[in-house]
């Protein structure tokens, strides 16, 4: 069984080099998909009986790990280094500097790797990240798999 739950945060970012308006600092509301698969609890008098996980606490490692450390946050190329001087001239600026180019791609996979082993069989149930999906915008999302990344 699968299931999915959704987060959203506010991040600033830019593509350096890009050829479009994305070279340009600016932000989006990031919405980011968390899928789960293992198979449903099925024990008497357990709270979590009859589901994969409960939401409440695949939000609650997902908001601790990535969301509340991205959210209102700049996201940077450590490569980036005009942006990541003036970030850092700037006091107690959130900053978040990455070792990838921000892209949906990169992000996601980031939030892929930063997530995965602290769902793995966090109930003994064969709990497995499957897919950690982001939206940069309504229109374009990125995917990032199990099966790509490892
Ligand atoms: N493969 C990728 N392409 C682009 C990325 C990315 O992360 N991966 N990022 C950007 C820009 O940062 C920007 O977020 C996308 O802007 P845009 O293409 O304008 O997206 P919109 O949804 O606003 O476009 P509409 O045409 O208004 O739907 C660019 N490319
Ligand atoms: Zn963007």
């Amino acid at each position: 069984m699968r299931i999915t739950r959704k987060l959203e945060f506010d991040a600033g970012h830019r593509i350096p080099d890009h050829k479009s308006q994305c070279r340009h600092l600016h932000g989006h509301r990031y919405v980011l998909e968390v899928t789960l698969a293992g198979d449903v609890i099925d024990v008497e008098g357990d709270s979590n009986r009859g589901m994969v996980m409960d939401f409440a606490d695949v939000k609650a490692i997902a908001k601790e790990h990535v969301v509340d450390k991205w959210d209102h946050a700049f996201l940077v190329f450590r490569g980036d280094t005009k942006v990541v001087d003036f970030l850092n001239a700037l006091p107690d600026h959130k900053t978040v500097i990455l070792d990838l180019i921000p892209t949906a791609e990169n992000l996601a996979a980031t939030a892929f790797r930063i997530l995965e082993p602290l769902y793995r069989d966090a109930y003994g149930n064969d709990l497995k990240l499957e897919r950690v999906r982001l939206y940069e915008t309504p229109n374009c999302w990125a995917d990032a798999m199990r099966s790509e990344t490892r």
